[in-house]
């Protein structure tokens, strides 16, 4: 199979400059100022859309969009189980048309097909999962220890929600927030990242379809700075979850001080991956491969950090270097290619800066370290699966998320040892660890600070288990019941069924 041309296009998107992108109301629009952004692939360049560039004014006009609705109760006196319903559906209509969501989601990212057809299951997985909840938290009664008192706990949506998402697995990433914001009733507006907005233009059009009240779901594409600080910044919006990197995580918390707004934030990691000298060397190679050069590195959970029993790791590390060199790299549409391009010329030259510097600094060079040669790369941003070993901690290449296809290898002769290096980041996202020892794959699992520990695995994720980050990984849970949560109020309703004086204070006016 050939590359993708703009013929593939699969979405009502202009490749001719003119666009209504924004969905605000439950109507397309263009941007206030006319704006667009063309959208290309990033595995040679190629025009894939056209797509309105939102502003401030444009935010705000969705923002009261949702709050009206919200306000309204068109959506939240759904009673919670039609609302699950609701989003059987959504999960049957992605499933139905998995195959132009995969495209999309390809064609603006570069990742393979295969693994854009994964995302879209887990996707369908995703509003399964909070379809089947919905209707399951019916609040709990409390006993207050007086018979005349009935006292219970009730679930309420949280309100507005603004979502802002990142470009690497972008319907994936606002799935975790869309599919339990509506399961709890609230509105919101979306904000994807500006570079791969195609299938979130999907998602509001199937939403539409299915018959979703206007102005629920909104959606303004377009950058951060000027469409997603709204978001963040506004009085009218409840609930800002965020998933991106940390330094734009640090700014929204900031911004959303301002009006103490709810915050979630789903932030990078410098994930280790931790081998024992007992484990299954062959599986635990290919994981390390896998852990690392999947998406081209371009995972918040990647294995980045290769933290290896010395007594095995001359001979792991020689393991992996020889697989590595043979990873294929290709578009969505080769069927050869084993991991794709990143997402731009930018973030190519920040991966490749922690490189050289990392080599600068010591590292040893052990494969890639630079951009692949020949005629099928050019145009696209591809950059070799690289691995570093002689690291030292407090190398940048070693403490910052680099994001891209790149593995530093760290070694450690006790348990003890192991914990402290894979504990040694101001990240916790996720780690692995593995060995055959049952009894230390838990001790050890236990002792790590990360959010997602995997024993003899990597990086499996499921809709019904909390994911997100200890440290600067993040603050709250997507998925799981802590997942809904995130998107609820508790309220607490006290009813003294039989109204007593309590003397309290005297009254000073009444005769005795
Ligand atoms: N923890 C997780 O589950 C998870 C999942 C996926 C990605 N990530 C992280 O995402 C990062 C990569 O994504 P990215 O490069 O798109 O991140 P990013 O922080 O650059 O951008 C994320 C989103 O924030 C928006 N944004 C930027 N500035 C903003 C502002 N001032 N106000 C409001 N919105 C703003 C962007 O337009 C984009 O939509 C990595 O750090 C990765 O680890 C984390
Ligand atoms: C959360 N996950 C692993 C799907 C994507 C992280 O970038």
């Amino acid at each position: 199979m050939t590359y993708a041309t703009p013929a593939h296009n699969v979405i009502r998107t202009s490749t001719t400059g003119t666009a209504s992108t924004l969905f605000i109301n439950g109507a397309w629009e263009p941007a206030a100022s006319g704006a667009v952004r063309a959208i290309r692939n990033p595995a040679d360049g190629e025009l894939v859309a056209t797509v309105s560039e939102a502003g401030r004014e444009d935010a705000e006009r969705a923002i009261a969009a949702a709050r009206a609705a919200f306000d309204s109760g068109v959506w939240s006196s759904v009673p919670a189980p039609e609302r699950g319903t609701f989003l059987l559906k959504v999960a049957a209509g992605l499933r139905e048309r998995r195959e132009k969501f995969a495209r999309a989601e390809s064609l603006d990212t570069g990742k393979r097909m295969v693994e854009s057809r994964i995302d879209m299951d887990d996707i369908a997985a995703c509003f399964e999962y909070f379809g089947r909840l919905a209707g399951q938290q019916a609040g709990r009664m409390v006993d207050a220890g007086n018979p005349a008192v009935v006292s219970k706990i009730v679930y309420e949506p949280v309100g507005v929600c603004g979502l802002i998402t990142p470009w690497n697995y972008p319907l994936l990433q606002a799935a975790w927030k869309i599919a339990p914001a509506l399961a709890a009733g609230c509105t919101f507006v979306l904000k994807p990242s500006e570079l791969t907005p195609s299938t979130a233009i999907l998602a509001m059009q199937l939403l539409q379809d299915l018959g979703l009240p206007d102005g629920v779901a909104n959606l303004v594409t377009g950058p951060g700075a000027e469409a997603g600080a709204p978001l963040s910044e506004h009085p009218a919006v409840d609930l800002v979850s965020f998933t991106g990197g940390l330094e734009t995580g640090k700014r929204i918390a900031a911004a959303a001080a301002g009006t103490v707004k709810k915050v979630a934030l789903e932030l990078g990691g410098k994930n280790p991956n931790v081998v024992f000298a007992d484990a299954d060397f062959d599986a635990a190679v290919d994981n390390a491969l896998n852990g690392a050069f999947v998406h081209s590195g371009q995972v918040c959970s990647a294995g980045a950090r290769l933290v290896v029993e010395e007594s095995i790791a001359e001979r792991f590390v020689d393991e992996l270097v020889r697989r590595a060199r043979d990873i294929r790299l290709g578009g969505p549409f080769d069927d050869a290619a084993e991991s794709g391009p990143l997402i731009s010329a930018a973030h190519r030259d920040k991966v490749n800066a922690y490189v050289q510097r990392g080599i600068q600094e010591g590292a040893r060079l052990r494969t890639g370290g630079a951009a692949p040669h020949g005629e099928k790369y050019d145009g696209g941003f591809y950059y070799q699966p690289t691995v570093l070993d002689r690291v030292q901690r407090g190398m940048s290449v070693v403490t910052d998320e680099a994001f891209g296809p790149v593995v530093t290898v760290e070694t450690f002769r006790t348990e003890d040892e192991a914990v402290a290096t894979a504990n040694d980041t101001i990240y916790g996202l996720a780690g692995a660890v593995w060995t055959q020892d049952a009894g230390k794959a838990q001790r050890v699992a236990s002792r790590l600070r990360h959010g997602t520990i995997w024993i003899n695995d990597y990086h499996p994720y499921l809709p019904q288990a909390e994911w997100g980050g200890f440290g600067q990984s993040g603050v709250g849970r997507e998925l799981g019941p802590t997942g809904l949560a995130e998107y609820q109020e508790a309220k607490h309703i006290y009813q003294n069924t039989s109204p007593q004086v309590t003397g309290w204070f005297a009254d000073h006016g009444k005769e005795n």
